[in-house]
């Protein structure tokens, strides 16, 4: 669930457009489920449904992948995953570096989600010396002095911040002079970046006071719900203890 900004025109090289290529994922989470049940084929309502979007946006996706399914049959699920895949780049390793081997970053090292999606944590990072040379999740921590060695040596591309948040900016920008031209960015710090380099920010905090304005707006349409309704019972009162000489009540006895 990665929220934030790509430094990316709206529509890539290959006419795919942005908010086409933000949906691949979900819908390869939802083909990867399918395969794992080994379903050979599905609808695109179905697969919106799975992947929560709209069928005709889901549709007209597809068809930028030259992929437009079989009437009556649908999607083959295999050979969907693998477009996906190819256009996502995911049918190659990405060696990927995590900075900051803190409580974060030491949960994303042991995310067992990387390595089946094609990302291969190639080095964990981090500048306190004490940790240098222990291993978190089976990998031992390099210190920062290394960084730009490791990220040579394994021809890294991909770089994910788990810093504080003040350490973050000069941490991106050794990753961006050593090669690094995509950052996965969790510390709650907007980077400025050169052209040619993609930053995603993933902020848990910012999705969570999105949900807050939401339960709010559910609270008070809840509340307008119970007002609107009790004034409608106190308008049903008066019409009906309206005197002989009144008008009909709103409900006739049957
Ligand atoms: N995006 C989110 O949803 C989310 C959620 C939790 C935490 N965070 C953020 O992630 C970051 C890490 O949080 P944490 O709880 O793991 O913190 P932490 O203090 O446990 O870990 C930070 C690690 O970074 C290392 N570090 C400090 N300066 C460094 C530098 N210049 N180069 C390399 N390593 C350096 C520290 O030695 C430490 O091991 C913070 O910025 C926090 O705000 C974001």
């Amino acid at each position: 669930m990665a929220t934030g900004r790509t430094h990316r025109p709206a529509t890539r090289s290959r006419g795919i457009p942005e908010a086409t290529v933000a949906r691949l994922p979900l819908y390869l989470r939802a083909l990867t489920a399918l395969s794992e049940r080994s379903v050979p084929t599905v609808s695109s309502e179905e697969l919106a449904a799975a992947a929560g979007v709209n069928s005709a946006k889901l549709r007209k996706d597809f068809s930028y992948l030259g992929s437009y399914g079989t009437r009556g049959v649908g999607y083959d699920v295999e050979y969907l995953v693998y477009q996906i895949s190819r256009e996502l780049g995911l049918t190659q390793d990405w060696p990927v570096v995590i900075v900051g081997i803190g409580n974060l970053g030491a949960a994303l090292a042991n995310y067992g989600g990387f390595a089946s999606r094609g990302f291969r944590v190639a080095a964990l990072i981090d500048a306190d010396p004490a940790m240098a040379g222990k291993p978190v999740a089976g990998i031992p921590v390099q210190h920062t002095d290394e960084l730009e060695k490791i990220i040579k040596d394994n021809g890294v591309s991909i770089g994910v911040i788990a810093t504080p948040a003040g350490a973050a900016q000069p941490v991106c920008d050794r990753l961006v002079a050593a090669g690094v031209t995509s950052i996965l960015n969790f510390a709650p710090t907007v980077l400025s970046v050169p052209d040619g380099v993609d930053v995603r920010k993933v902020d848990l905090s910012i999705e969570l006071q999105i949900l807050a304005f939401h339960e709010q707006r559910k609270a008070g349409e809840e509340a307008a719900g119970t007002e609107s309704a009790a004034a409608a019972a106190v308008a049903r009162n008066d019409s009906a203890e309206q005197g002989p000489d009144g008008d009909v009540p709103a409900v006739m006895p049957a």
